[in-house]
């Protein structure tokens, strides 16, 4: 075996020891060397003399990688491959020959096999194919733990709420979903336009294709073009490679300008262009590409009174409001508070009652809160009682300390008398409990430094804070 079959030797065993082979051929020669060399290659494998009992073994066996032979007895290798896609679709296959011909080279793509070998074929170039198989399926692993990952950070894109204004979001989702009309979603910082924009991609006849989303505004001027339209080698200072845009990223699909209010003119303008002609130029090329892709924007600005301002352009404005959504504030529709609140507790914990995941103090004080930063800000507030409180239901201990703080103001409204000095020592008590005594963060919650804390706990218990 030559030195690069050695070093994909090493990989293999490393990046994948358990890839299981099915290698099925009737040459029994053939079957000897893979039966001893696999397994040196770091595979686990599994040998058929044809094609039947190759079929048989896939029902039994978690095969990852077919290794077969076309012309065998009982089934060719192609038909292996069809029948195997049925019983294991995420399958990868390889097929060997000694007579190559069109036909089954073209079923073999249909089939979506990974390599078509001819016969002779040498140990070090299965070995490297084996390799790249290899690494394939670590790359489609990675990207399904990716994948979720994502849900569980962002949810599975549920859009949550049957207030009659989402009611109405959804339907209007609906009805623009299966046209090809620009969109464009207003609506508050973090109230869900980004999960609208989503929907609507999801409900789409483009719904197989990518959605890649882009948020202008976090983009430097200057990167915006290339990021956008992509660029060729040399374009400007530091192109050192060409890049693909996102146009071009999302052929076929979705293209979620978000933030669109934060464009500077200058791209406002070659955007136009886009939309108006259906192609774009990579920064630095002569020749444009024609891309198909639906455009949704959103933004939380008063796009009409920056056209009104001259820094949006109203051409644009006219191009990308074919279609209108907003989507309405938290505070208008707090009656969806405890399913968002509910469905959000959910992407962190799996304990609990489903009905009774929140105290109904708890339930209340979120009610009771304005939601400036929008279902956003709410999850932010559940991700942080989720990590503090030990069992569920959640309660308003565990909620934020500005959430506590109005706690403790309304139970003194309520209270009878006290004086100033009780009340300081109420609240210094009060944070103490909830943060475990630890003193450094229950000075920075109540907004005084270390040394006037130990001097109040001083004051309280002298005896105790000098032996502390
Ligand atoms: N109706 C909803 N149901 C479930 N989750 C929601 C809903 N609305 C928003 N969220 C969640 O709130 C967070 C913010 O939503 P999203 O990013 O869609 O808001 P946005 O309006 O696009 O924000 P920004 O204005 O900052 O771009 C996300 O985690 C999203 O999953």
């Amino acid at each position: 075996m030559n030195q690069r079959a050695k070093s994909k030797t090493t990989a293999a065993k490393s990046d994948e020891a358990e890839m299981h082979i099915l290698f099925a051929d009737d040459e029994k020669s053939l079957q000897e060397v893979m039966r001893k060399e696999l397994p040196k290659l770091g595979y686990r494998v599994t040998i058929c003399p044809d094609g039947l009992t190759a079929l048989e073994t896939l029902k039994t066996e978690r095969i990852d990688c077919l290794l077969v032979d076309l012309h065998m007895p009982g089934l060719t290798g192609i038909e292996v491959i069809e029948k195997a896609r049925e019983i294991r679709p995420d399958v990868e296959a390889i097929i060997m020959t000694a007579n190559p011909d069109m036909e089954s080279a073209i079923q073999a793509i249909e089939y979506g096999t990974f390599m078509y070998l001819t016969k002779p074929t040498r140990l070090s170039e299965i070995a490297t194919i084996l390799g790249r198989v290899s690494e394939r399926r670590k790359g489609k692993r990675m990207m399904t733990a990716l994948m979720h990952r994502l849900q569980r950070a962002e949810g599975q894109g549920d859009l949550i709420g049957s207030h009659s204004s989402m009611e109405a979001v959804r339907k209007l989702i609906g009805r623009v979903s299966p046209t090809d009309s620009t969109v464009l979603i207003r609506g508050e910082t973090g109230c869900g336009k980004e999960l609208v924009a989503r929907a609507i991609h999801e409900q789409s006849l483009r719904a197989e294709k990518p959605f890649v989303a882009v948020n202008c505004g976090a983009l430097p001027e200057t990167l915006i073009e290339s990021e956008l339209f992509g660029h060729v080698k040399g374009a400007f200072t530091g192109a050192d490679t060409a890049r693909v845009g996102l146009f071009e990223v999302a052929s076929g699909g979705t293209l979620f300008l978000d933030e669109i209010g934060e464009l500077p003119l200058a791209v406002q303008a070659k955007l136009l262009r886009v939309l108006e002609t259906g192609d774009i130029r990579r920064l630095g090329d002569n020749e444009s590409i024609h891309v198909d892709v639906r455009i949704v924007c959103a933004t939380h600005r008063d796009l009409d009174k920056m056209v009104g301002e001259q820094t949006f352009r109203e051409d644009l404005m006219f191009r990308i409001n074919t279609f209108e959504l907003r989507v309405p504030p938290l505070r208008e529709r707090l009656d969806d508070l405890v399913s968002l609140a509910n469905h959000l507790i959910r992407r962190n914990r799996r304990d609990g009652v489903d009905d009774q995941l929140f105290t109904p103090e708890a339930i209340a004080e979120l009610k009771r809160h304005q939601w400036p930063g929008n279902v956003r800000e709410l999850a932010n507030v559940i991700e942080h009682a989720s990590v503090l409180c030990d069992a569920l239901p959640v309660g308003v201990e565990d909620l934020p300390s500005h959430f506590n703080q109005r706690k403790l103001r309304d139970d003194l409204i309520g209270s009878s008398p006290m004086s100033l000095r009780e009340i300081e020592q109420l609240a210094i008590e009060r944070s103490m409990k909830r943060l475990d005594g630890n003193k450094k963060a229950v000075a920075e919650e109540l907004g005084v430094s270390l040394k006037t804390l130990y001097n109040r706990l001083n004051d309280a218990a002298p005896a105790d804070a000098e032996a502390a």
